[in-house]
């Protein structure tokens, strides 16, 4: 029996998953990760915790799979993307909890940098936003705040790293530091065109070159890892959005894969040559292989499964998130609720850090059935943005399927209102882990068992498409009420 063991260290959980050889899922293990909310708009993570529960899993997914080091041919690693780690290089200690890619403490540099406007330079190298979701704000906010940091990273003895650098850091026991193209592309110190650190911006964000980890590609040979029982090659390493582009088996321009967990993540493959956005959006490394670079256009939208647990955690109005679909079909067609999840701000396209979220409509007769029914629209309509903005960036987009997957995708009634007001097919496939998978699809291609993107994609099957039924008007007439709220909820009124 050949194994691949994939990591997914996401931001609520850690999960392991051990694939056979075709990538069929043998066995799986998870542990949730507690999240630490020091002061408001702060998140923070354990970072040791990270790693020992990382270890853990992949320790139980082998066994379960009832498989020994020998028989994994290779681990792939993905990561919840952009949170930041700082270590010793030494004894390999974090210094500080990791900063996680919600953290909005880093808000008041983001404004300053683009003030002196310094964001035209940034969005051209990176392809990103001056916001404080990528990693460099936060790196620096670690230097300038933890006492003595920045003249040990200065002196070459602390390691900066997104979590899959420093998984990989500990996993082979300090031997390696090195991260892919696709988590150091969240950076906003990466070169998207070069795949290469660039030294203007890291002067722009006060960050010492002796810190950074070597970039390599998706696949390759990262290192070995004896933690396991014997000697295991890591062969992967893919931020978890990128991974599970490749899960779903987007490998061709104008292909988009959506991912609804606690956020909503859309990517769109557009090749090899970066289309820069001007409707903001993201320009991001969808994988790079061989040293050649794939591109996405990428929309983040930062609350979606986050609205379901709202309704069960903030209102109590369900017990479970599945009842959230439930309600929503008995809703009265007649009464018009819309709410806009902007808890945090808006993401893409808005980026409107200083939005709050709003329930507008409301009647007498309005109840639980029309506010769960409003909480699931509002993630297919942000989806309808985001589609939107790729299209205008991208006019050769077409008209394309979406394929989906998260946490979220298990709701019927969403992915069939998706579909509807997207006036699009929407595609679930059987197996919707797909970062796990995109993880070890990448070991598998480093192994040599599995052929690189562009091939058949042999391990994508389809579970269920969800076929437009409403009549476009009545779409675009939601639509409209939805853009209707959005503008009254955005910080520039
Ligand atoms: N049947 C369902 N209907 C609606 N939302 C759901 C359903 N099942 C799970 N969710 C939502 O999906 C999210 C979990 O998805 P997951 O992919 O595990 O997220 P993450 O990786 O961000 O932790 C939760 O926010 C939950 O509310
Ligand atoms: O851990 P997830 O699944 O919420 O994903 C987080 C993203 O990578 C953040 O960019």
């Amino acid at each position: 029996m050949t194994l691949l063991l994939a990591l997914d260290q996401g931001t609520t959980s850690t999960r392991a998953i051990a694939f056979d050889s075709a990538l069929e899922p043998r066995a799986t293990a998870q542990i949730p990760l507690p999240q630490h909310f020091p002061t408001p708009g702060w998140v923070e993570h354990d970072a040791e915790e990270i790693f020992t529960h990382s270890l853990a899993v992949l320790r139980e997914a082998l066994a379960r799979a009832g498989g020994t080091a020998a028989n994994v041919a290779g681990i792939g690693i993905t990561n919840q993307r952009e949170t930041t780690v700082l270590w010793e290089r030494r004894t390999g200690r974090p210094v500080g909890r990791a900063i996680v890619w919600q953290d909005r403490r880093t808000a008041p540099t983001c404004e300053a940098l683009r003030a002196a406007g310094h964001e035209a330079l940034v969005t051209a190298r990176t392809g990103l936003l001056l916001d404080p979701y990528f990693a460099a704000t936060k790196l620096g906010w670690m230097l300038d705040n933890i006492a003595g940091a920045r003249a040990a990273a200065e002196r070459g003895e602390l390691c900066f790293g997104t979590i899959d650098s420093w998984l990989l850091f500990r996993l082979t026991e300090g031997r390696v530091h090195a991260t892919d193209a696709s988590n150091a592309a969240r950076t906003l110190l990466l070169d998207i065109r070069t795949g290469t650190w660039d030294t203007e911006l890291l002067e722009l964000f006060r960050i010492p070159a002796a810190l950074l980890p070597e970039v390599r590609d998706n696949a390759a040979p990262f290192g070995e890892t004896t933690l396991l029982g014997g000697s295991i090659p890591i062969l992967g390493m893919a931020g978890d959005q990128q991974a599970a582009t490749l899960g779903q088996a987007c490998f061709a321009p104008g292909m988009i894969k959506s991912t609804y967990g606690t956020g909503c993540f859309a990517l769109l493959v557009t090749g090899e040559a970066p289309v820069p956005s001007t409707n903001r959006l993201l320009t991001t490394i969808a994988w790079q292989l061989g040293g050649r670079r794939h591109y996405a256009l990428e929309g983040s939208i930062f609350v979606a499964g986050a609205a379901v647990q709202w309704l069960r955690d903030g209102l109590g109005i369900i017990r479970e998130a599945r009842e959230a679909g439930e309600f929503a079909a008995q809703a009265n067609p007649a009464e018009r609720v819309t709410l806009v999840p902007a808890f945090t701000g808006l993401g893409a396209p808005w980026w409107d850090a200083a939005a709050r979220g709003a329930i507008l409509g409301l009647t007498r007769a309005s109840g639980r059935a029309e506010i769960c029914r409003a909480a699931l629209e509002s993630v297919a309509l942000q989806t309808a943005d985001l589609l939107d903005a790729m299209r205008r960036d991208w006019p050769e987009m077409g008209r394309t399927v979406l394929r989906v997957d998260g946490g979220m995708a298990a709701s019927d009634w969403t992915m069939q209102f998706l579909a509807d007001i997207l006036g699009a097919p929407v595609d679930r496939p059987v197996v919707q882990e797909t970062t796990a998978l995109g993880a070890a699809y990448l070991a598998g291609v480093q192994a040599g068992l599995l052929a690189p993107p562009g091939g058949a994609a042999t391990h994508w099957r389809l579970d269920r498409r969800f076929q437009p039924g409403m009549a476009r008007e009545e779409a675009s007439r939601r639509h409209a009420e939805w853009q209707d709220a959005v503008r009254r909820v955005r910080s520039a009124g």
